[in-house]
Order: structure tokens, then sequence, then C-alpha cells
């Protein structure tokens, strides 16, 4: 269960002003009159505190409560955040939710999405994605889901974990960083002590703020009014695409799923739009109007958004981290914001597990950024890329652009890009995502490979080890938990060939698995694996 909200002892303030500029920076990065010594983190709050408890947050804590670590989330509201506003997710995110024993939970609220379409101003198909590929996680590649649903199987998660104490109307005003922790200092005056922190508070993170990490501006911006539409019960069915990008120079719009019950279109502002005039429910239904009316339907939620595209220039200072929108804000165009989120919180889970077990040394908190921030900078790049065919407005580059994707020939590949850092160099699959595969246990079930095997660092042999690579994984075994299995004839029997025929292909025997499920390196012979194990412990940093 939960903790209820433990008294804190109010100190005095040196400082409630927070983060104003004026008075210069609020985050210390020296450290500075340390009051708990760093040897004795059991006298701190916790070990990590999560500032916001949207999903980034709430993935976080559930990872860090599975594996056992003292987590105290403030979150400045004081309920949470009833709207929805990311509305898609993938398969790894999936495999994410599957770590943390909430797959089936999700399965009940999201469902898959199956095709992303181009429209003409008519409403004719001009190109059609279908996202049926075989994903390498085991799992459909693409979901919808209507988040305030996504956020209760988040937070049950999180309820459900004993080291896990969340915290509403606590806002983060000032945060000290300390030799070997951190001090924050919520609204109220109360003070909570932690090895770390990570900002998970949205695009306008006042951790962010506060440590004084500046952001790139990528470029993009565009303000789009956003509609969420639940049909009233009863009513047909409505026949609205998967999601669908109609390229309408005279305004751009989106329409699509959100799950089951939900729908959302989006239209883009254009010269003369008066935001306050738009979102008046009379407006928003004359938009509406080609597909669905008030007799059918109720608004949920209308607002004007403005897109972005931005990055932090860092995500670590010192013990605090950044995540989720804190660190990148990118536009919607390939449903990727949440998704890039939960994947730093994966990263950032298994980093905090060694590091706060003492098996790394904290300069392994450096490969958090090396590994993520060009990673999500892929992805803002591909968003705005498609943004910028979306959002055309100028009628003959528009119509140009509606005959370059009515002509393509091929189908673009799945867009997976190879995170930034944290693998061995010049190896084929090294940094992409892995393949988790069916096993056949013993009982004669078949299993996804994560749920045998539970989250840590995994090597899949094809081949049997043989005794000098099986001492190289008991020596990692013992530092870091390294799980070794050997699938296929030689071993678990494979369900499918998934796994070998990704090998196979590749040209190797082996592959070594981050907990993140991307890939350190792969081995084309057994005597390759000892030295493959070696770069993993240098690239470490163990202790
Ligand atoms: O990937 C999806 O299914 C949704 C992507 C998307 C595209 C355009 C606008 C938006 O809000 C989401």
């Amino acid at each position: 269960m939960c903790r209820a909200v433990r008294p804190v002892a109010a100190r005095r303030l040196r400082s409630r002003a927070g983060f104003r500029q004026s008075e210069g920076p609020r985050y210390v990065s020296l450290p500075t009159e340390p009051r708990t010594p760093a040897s004795a983190p059991d006298a701190l709050d916790a070990d990590v505190l999560i500032v916001g408890y949207g999903p980034v947050g709430q993935s976080l804590a559930a990872l860090l409560g599975v594996a056992g670590h003292r987590v105290t989330v403030c979150e400045r509201r004081l309920t949470r955040y009833e709207t929805p506003r990311a509305g898609h997710f993938d398969h790894e995110i999936m495999r994410i939710f599957q770590s943390l024993g909430i797959a089936d939970d999700v399965r009940r609220i999201a469902e898959p999405a199956r095709l992303y379409e181009f429209l003409d101003p008519d409403g004719a198909v001009v190109s059609r994605l279908p996202r049926e590929w075989t994903a390498p996680s085991g799992w459909d590649a693409s979901y919808h889901f209507y988040q305030p649903e996504l956020e209760d199987v988040l937070d049950s998660a999180v309820h459900k974990m004993s080291t896990v104490d969340v915290r509403f109307g606590a806002a983060v005003v000032d945060l000290r960083q300390k030799a070997g922790y951190v001090v924050a200092t919520l609204a109220d005056g109360s003070v909570v002590t932690a090895r770390y922190a990570v900002g998970a508070d949205g695009a306008n993170s006042a951790v962010r703020a506060l440590c004084d990490i500046g952001t790139e501006d990528l470029g993009f911006r565009g303000d789009w009014l956003v509609v969420d539409v639940r049909p009233r019960p009863g009513t047909p069915a409505l026949d609205i695409p998967d999601t669908c990008q109609v390229l309408n120079p005279a305004r751009p719009n989106h329409m699509g799923r959100v799950a089951q019950r939900y729908f959302r279109w989006e239209f883009m502002l254009v010269d003369g739009d008066d935001p306050r005039e738009l979102v008046r429910p009379e407006r928003v239904w004359e938009l509406l109007e080609p597909w669905v009316g008030p007799q059918d339907a109720e608004l949920i939620r209308q607002t004007v958004y403005e897109f972005r595209s931005i990055v932090a220039d860092t995500f670590r200072r010192g013990s605090v981290l950044l995540a989720g929108d804190a660190a990148h804000v990118m536009p919607p165009f390939l449903g990727q914001g949440m998704s890039s989120g939960i994947r730093d919180a994966a990263t950032l889970g298994w980093m905090f597990d060694l590091v706060l077990a003492g098996a790394a040394g904290p300069e392994l908190l450096d490969l958090y950024t090396a590994s993520r921030r060009p990673h999500v900078l892929d992805y803002i790049e591909e968003s705005v890329r498609i943004g910028t065919v979306v959002c055309e407005t100028d009628p003959v580059r528009a119509a140009q652009r509606r005959e370059d994707l009515r002509s393509a020939t091929e189908l673009p590949a799945p867009f997976e890009p190879p995170i930034g850092a944290g693998f061995h160099d010049g190896d084929p699959l090294a940094g992409h995502l892995a393949v988790q595969p069916l096993l056949r246990t013993n009982d004669g079930k078949t299993e996804r490979s994560d749920d045998v095997l539970g989250r840590g660092f995994t090597l899949f042999s094809l081949l049997d080890l043989d005794p000098v690579t099986r001492a190289a994984v008991a020596d990692l075994e013992q530092a870091i938990g390294l799980r070794s299995i050997v699938v296929g004839e030689a071993g678990v029997p494979e369900e499918g060939a998934a796994l070998s025929d990704w090998l196979k292909e590749a040209g190797v025997v082996a592959v070594l698995v981050r907990p993140d499920f991307y890939v350190f390196g792969t081995a084309q012979g057994l005597s390759a694996i000892p030295g493959l194990l070696g770069s993993l412990r240098a690239s470490l940093s163990l202790v």
C-alpha cells in the first residue's frame, strides 16, 4: 500500500522565493553544508524524489517501487490531472507496462491502433500506413488510450508499492544539492530530502528552472484547437478513421480514435483565428459538423495548445535529472510525446537500481543524457518533418506534398531510431530495440520471456555456454544480477522463431539486452561473449 503522508519536520526556510530569476540560480551544484552525511542514506526521506505525477512520474515511481527503492512523489496539484493529453503509445511502452505487471489492465483500456492515413481536403485517402508490423517487443505495434484511464491503472500499481509515498498539493519551490543528497523545499515550508531528484513536472518544469537547465528550441510552433469528444450512449458508431491527417491547406486538421469510447479532432489555427472565439462550443460544433453533432456526442474538452519542439540542454545536473516533457517537447504527429517520457523512466529505472545499490558509481547517470537525448532528438525531428507536411497552408505546396505522398511506392519503415549511447560500439544490433521472444516453459505453457526472466540485463544465446563464458556470466550475475538463457534447439524452446531468426539474420549467436530492452551488444561466437560482458562492465562504471 501507499504510505500515508508522513509528517515532515518543518524546517526554517532559507528561501521561500522559489525560482525567481532575479535572485540568481537556486540550484547549487557544488556540495555545501552537508547536514546529512552521504554515508547515511537511510536518514533521508527517500532514495528518489519524483516531482510530478503524470504518466512519466507514475511510471518511474512504479519502476522504482517494484525494485524496493524508497520514493517520495511531490505533485503540485491537489488531485490528478483528469484531462486527456496523450492518446497513443507503442509496443515498447507496452513491454514496460508488462514489466510492471499491468499489461492486462492496460489492454482493457487501450485498443490497438492499426492505421495512420493522410486524406485530401475532400476526405479521399492520399496515403495509408498500416501499423500492423511484427513489433519486436512482442505486442501490437501501436495503441490508443484515454489518458485518465491509463493514469488510473498506473496509480493503482503505484499504490501497491509499500515504499512509495505520493503527496498532492506539494509544490517544490526550492531545490538544493548537498554532498550526496538533495533538499527540496515545498510551498508549505516542509522539506523532503532524497539522494536523487527527478523532474517529471511537465513542459514548464519547476525543477528544470530551479536547476538552471537551459533548453534548445528546434523551431516548430503551431497553435492548434484540440477537441475531445465522447459519443452519447446508444448513438450509432462514429465512422472515424483510426488516425488521420487531413491535408487541407485552408485548415489542416487531425482526427482519430483515442480509445474505445473517445474521439479527438485537432484543427490548426490559421490567419485571423481568435483562440477565445474558437473554443466556444457553438464554434467547435461548426468545425465538427462534417463528422458529428451535439445530438450524438458531448464535448469533453476543447482547448488551444501551442505545439512546439524543445529539448533540454542536459537531462542531468548533479543529483537532479529530468524526464518526460520537462526534458523534451515534440509536436504530436508521431504520437511519441508520452512514449518518449516513459522511455526516460525505463532507462532511469535501471540506472538508479545500479547506483542506489552501490553497484555502479553516480557517473553512470551521465549515460542517461547520452543515451536518451539523441534518441529524443530523432523523434522530435521526425515529428517536425511530418508536421511540416501536415501544416502546409500554401495551396500549391500542399498539392505537391499530397502528390509526393500519393506517388510513394514504398511504405516507410517503422520509425525506431537507436539510442544515443550505452552500448557496444560498432555492433550491428547495438542501440536498437531487442526482440522479446515467446518461450515454451517446462509445464507446456507459452510465455513472454520477460515474464519468465523478470527485469534486468539478459544474455540470450542460441548456443550452450562454455565454461569460460559461464564464469564471465557468473561474475556479472554477482555484480548486477545478469541473467542468461540459452534459447532454441540448445536450450529453452522458442514458440515461433522471432529471436532465433533475428539473431541468425544478424549473423550472431548471442545478444546482451539492457533492462530498458535496448541491445547492449551481440557476439558472433561464444568466444566473443566474455569481451562483450567486459565492455558492459566498463560502460556501467561498475565499482
Ligand atoms: O499516432 C497516433 O495515433 C496519433 C498521432 C497524432 C497525430 C496528429 C495529432 C495528434 O494529436 C496525434
